[in-house]
């Protein structure tokens, strides 16, 4: 029973489901939380939940993959059963619905949308060269927008939401240049296979480069304080400096670059406060 347990909260992968809705919580935060903190902190569990369904059904539909790149996960390693995990899936994706429907009209739309996305990320999307990296791009991007509509201003996030969106997307191409001998093996055809490694990474440069050119803009519109600026460009300095070595050392790269991401999160946080206090 024990294993069960711990294999059942694995299943979620609780670190992302919790950075998931810290970004959810920025948004709300960064759009004007003052107005509606109920909603807010709502809209955070429901993206928690969101994340961990997705999660779930994501290791149900790669358990046969999972069972030779990734043995220690817990279908594979029989700590839940696949159709224990399905279960567990459906039941937060329900708790996600129930939970969304307290929101405002256009959380529920984001929500309905993502759940979807969510559900279908797996079997339609990941497969498909890019178009899997795009999904989850927006999924994580949508956390801002989410947050401000839970408080009734969506569009004062939109830059904070493209920013997240650029920047999973370079991660995930750096992710999938690192996996690429075993998504081979097992019959993917993810970006880097499709168009080749370095072509794919000199793809993923182009975003970052996007990105960075556009992180001084919620400082230059008035959302963030100056000292945003400083925080914004430290991240900027660790995710460029991750897409150069991605080149060479994608592992280690693509685990720079989260660090890169949190940074920027701190930042934005930081950059509101400061216009507020
Ligand atoms: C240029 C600039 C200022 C960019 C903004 C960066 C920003 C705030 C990015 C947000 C990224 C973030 C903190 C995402 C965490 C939430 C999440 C669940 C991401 C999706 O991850 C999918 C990935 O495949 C999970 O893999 P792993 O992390 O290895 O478990
Ligand atoms: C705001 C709402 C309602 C939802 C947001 C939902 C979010 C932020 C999702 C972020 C992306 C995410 C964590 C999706 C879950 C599915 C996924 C991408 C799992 C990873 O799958 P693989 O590509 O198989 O990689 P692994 O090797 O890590 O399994
Ligand atoms: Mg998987």
């Amino acid at each position: 029973m024990h294993d069960t347990a711990r294999g059942i909260v694995e299943l979620a992968r609780p670190g992302n489901c919790v950075a998931a809705a810290v970004l959810t919580g920025t948004g709300a935060f960064v759009a004007g939380i003052d107005a509606a903190v109920g909603p807010t902190a709502v809209a955070m569990v429901v993206t928690a939940v969101a994340v961990a369904a997705g999660n779930a059904i994501n290791d149900y539909f790669d358990r046969e993959i999972d069972a030779i790149n990734r043995p220690d996960r817990p279908i594979p390693r029989g700590a839940v059963s696949p159709r224990g995990a399905l279960a567990v899936s459906a039941g937060w994706f329900a708790l996600a619905v129930a939970l969304a429907a307290l929101l405002p009209p256009l959380s529920i739309v984001i929500a309905a949308v993502n759940l979807v996305a969510l559900v279908t990320y797996t079997t339609v999307f990941k497969g498909t060269p890019g178009l899997g990296n795009v999904l989850v791009s927006y999924l994580v991007g949508s956390t801002f927008l989410f947050g401000g509509a839970a408080v009734g201003r969506p569009t004062a996030v939109v830059v904070l939401a493209l920013l997240a969106g650029l920047s999973t997307f370079v991660r995930e191409v750096i992710k999938d240049v690192e996996d690429i001998a075993g998504d081979r093996k097992e019959g993917l055809s993810t970006l880097p296979i499709a168009i080749g490694e370095r072509r794919a990474l000199w793809l993923a440069a182009v975003a970052l480069g996007v990105a960075v050119a556009v992180s001084p803009v919620p400082y230059l519109t008035g959302t963030f304080g100056r000292i945003y600026l400083v925080g914004v460009a430290a991240a900027d300095a660790v995710m460029l400096f991750a897409c150069y070595e991605s080149f060479d050392d994608p592992a280690t790269a693509q685990r720079r670059f989260k660090y890169g991401t949190f940074l920027a999160t701190v930042a934005f946080v930081a950059g509101r406060a400061v216009v507020l206090v």
